[in-house]
């Protein structure tokens, strides 16, 4: 892997409404790196990564991304990122064709080259029937493979992915996953961000672990094993957030649902 430092956070902190969300964030990542970036809800995830992408504006520290620090104006850096949100933003009356060449040309792509790059990818995920239809007409899966496609259409070195795998079947997930393995390989930093902790635990070169608006834990996911003395990552998860109590909240919320019947 290299050693050539693709981002760095220093003391990020952010408030929302008088309340810090994120508080004093360091983390250094290099080039190649799959990062499974991983925390409690609400723990600042998003808020993070909306920073990182120029989308969050108002924090204090330093955020610097292929070395040049985003909060100094220049919008250069974006062009090498790509994203799949959370929610995703597709626009339901377009069909693939004009959404990704759309993207393509955004990402300064000429129309031509995003046009048939595209219709190729969505080849590969069996949708080339479809480059023509509205994705109003989509399912969730479809969508989420459209928002991949967006995502790496210009081949970016730098990948933000939001619960990547959200809707997809089976094979999809096997094909998803193998293909961020090959990129991450190859050089694509990935900052990989999910609650499917199985997954994260799999494909992850290393996992942050962000709590009560701090990192609480930065590793490989032998050294976070070997830090909370657990199994799992599930388990390491729920032993580094001191959550013990699943069983009990299950119990209460069944019991009021059951009131009165
Ligand atoms: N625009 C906003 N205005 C006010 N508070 C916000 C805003 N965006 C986020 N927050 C708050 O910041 C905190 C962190 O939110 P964030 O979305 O970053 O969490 P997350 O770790 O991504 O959570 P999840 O796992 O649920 O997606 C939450 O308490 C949230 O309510």
């Amino acid at each position: 892997m290299s050693t050539e430092e693709v981002l760095s956070i220093q003391d990020l902190r952010m408030k929302y409404d008088g309340r810090y969300v994120l508080n004093g964030i360091d983390l250094h990542v290099r080039r190649g790196e799959m990062i499974g970036y991983i925390g409690p809800n609400g723990a600042g995830k998003s808020t993070t990564v909306k920073i990182m992408l120029g989308l969050v504006e108002g924090y204090t520290g330093t955020v610097r991304i292929f070395g040049q620090d985003i909060a100094d104006g220049s919008v250069e850096y974006k062009r090498r990122i790509g994203y799949v949100p959370e929610v995703a933003e597709l626009y339901d009356q377009l069909t693939p064709a004009e959404y990704l060449t759309f993207t393509g040309e955004l990402y300064g792509l000429s129309y031509e080259e995003a046009y048939e790059k595209a219709e190729r990818l969505m080849e590969c995920f069996d949708l080339g029937k479809v480059y023509h239809s509205r994705i109003a007409t989509f399912s969730k899966g479809m969508r989420q493979k459209v928002l991949l496609i967006s995502s790496l259409l210009h081949d970016p070195d730098l990948l933000f992915l939001d619960e990547p795998l959200s809707g997809l079947d089976a094979n999809s997930v096997m094909v998803v996953k193998e293909i961020l393995a090959k990129l991450s390989a190859a050089g694509t930093t990935i900052f990989y961000s999910s609650h499917i902790m199985d997954v994260v635990e799999k494909i992850s070169s290393r996992i942050v672990l962000l709590a009560d608006s701090r990192v609480v834990a930065d590793g490989t996911f032998k050294e976070l094993q070997q830090q909370s003395q657990e199994g799992s990552l599930e388990e390491v998860f729920n032993q580094l957030t001191g959550f013990h109590n699943h069983g009990a909240i299950a119990d209460r919320f069944v019991s009021i649902i059951r009131e009165g019947s």
